[in-house]
């Protein structure tokens, strides 16, 4: 396996566990070696590789196989394997890559539809040097919000929400979660491994504050709403997060002292979004629930406000807006100033109510 650019944590495990183990993986999950005729490699990852395939010598896939040389040496790999498709088999949405089955023999493989459109990493990569379209950005965001909200409404934690466990369907309308690889189910009392892309990991999770013995690190499933964030910002500037910093490995203690990406020439109705997502305190950082109306609405006010035809995609599967009790406050008063631009007169109103807020809440955000 080559070097690779990107810095990640993964759980540790002792490599000299030599404990016994064997799948428990229900039949219904598991595929015949000879259903799957693998073909070109499209991805890799730190302990697997993924190919374009044909199931049944019909429908393209995609094949993840766990590198043998890995997961022949080391059984806390295959614990690791059964926990993927244990979850992955179990995320059934729109907006999460379908699990379609897994092989334990002769090679740990998860088979899934094949996403067509690259990662959301390429993607943006990609978009760099074009006009930047704030109703894709924010229809992406609302796809990756919406795929989180289920992953949180059942009880996991993703942990690795990032532009590369993104892919982006071949239509490039959409965008489905991938690799559940760490994602962990929460445990009351939180999490304590640390794990995670840097670029993207939440404070509380990379943080280098010293322990004491016996102590550890507790975060819970507020750490993917900060991800999110960094995604999200990344989406509206089409710029890399922490691009000046030298090295991903600084980004933990820079994040652990407050900072974060700037919110310059930001619009002003994102940024509250942004700033209440990479919050310090995880408690302060919204629920994706809240998050999903909060982009529902904008991308109806940014529709209904634009001359060009914009409908929301799947418009009909976005109607779920959510009783004024249920949205914290500071999130509540600035949905009220999204909804409201319709006439001029209005329009010319919720800016000036907007401005000072966005002042505000800048200064919230940095104060020392
Ligand atoms: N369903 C899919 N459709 C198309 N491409 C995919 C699919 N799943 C994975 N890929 C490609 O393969 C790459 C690696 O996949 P994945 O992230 O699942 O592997 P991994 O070993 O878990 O990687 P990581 O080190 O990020 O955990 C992705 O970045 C993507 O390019």
């Amino acid at each position: 396996m080559g070097a690779r650019m990107i810095f990640r944590n993964y759980p540790s495990y002792n490599e000299s566990d030599v404990e016994p183990f064997h799948f428990s993986i229900s039949k219904e999950l598991l595929l015949h070696r000879s259903d799957i005729l693998v073909g070109e490699m499209i991805g890799e990852g730190a302990y697997s590789i993924v190919y374009k395939g044909l199931l049944r010598n019909r429908f393209p896939v995609a094949v993840k196989i766990m590198e043998p040389s890995i997961s022949s040496v080391n059984k806390a790999h295959e614990k690791m394997f059964q926990k993927e498709v244990l979850l992955l088999s179990k995320m059934k949405h729109d907006n999460i890559v379908k699990f379609v089955g897994a092989c334990i023999e002769p090679e740990l493989m998860i088979v899934t539809e094949l996403v067509e459109g690259g990662t959301l990493q390429r993607f943006m990569t990609n978009s760099r040097r074009g006009p930047l379209d704030l109703k894709m950005s924010l229809s992406f965001a609302l796809d990756i919000s919406r795929a989180m909200e289920f992953v949180h409404s059942n009880g996991i934690i993703h942990r690795d929400l990032n532009p590369r466990n993104l892919l982006v369907t071949g239509d490039l309308k959409h965008v489905k979660l991938a690799d559940f690889g760490i994602a962990r189910e929460e445990t009351i009392g939180g999490m304590t491994s640390e794990v995670g892309t840097y670029r993207w990991m939440a404070p509380e999770v990379c943080s280098r504050e010293p322990l004491r013995v016996g102590e550890k690190k507790e975060y819970d499933h507020k750490a993917d709403v900060y991800s999110f964030a960094i995604v999200l910002w990344e989406l509206v500037t089409k710029k890399e997060p922490f691009a000046n910093v030298i090295s991903s490995l600084f980004v933990p203690y820079l994040v652990s002292k407050g900072r974060r990406p700037s919110l310059e020439n930001i619009p002003d109705e994102i940024v509250p979004i942004i700033g209440s997502c990479w919050a310090q305190d995880p408690d302060a950082r919204p629920e994706f629930k809240e998050i999903s109306v909060l982009l529902t609405n904008l991308l109806r006010s940014l529709s209904s406000n634009s001359s060009v035809d914009a409908t929301l995609p799947d418009e009909e599967t976005y109607d779920d807006e959510m009783e004024d009790s249920e949205t914290r406050p500071l999130l509540q008063e600035y949905r009220c100033k999204v909804k409201k631009p319709k006439e001029k007169k209005k329009k010319k109103k919720v800016m000036k109510m907007r401005l000072p807020f966005s002042k505000k809440f800048k200064a919230w955000l940095y104060k020392p």
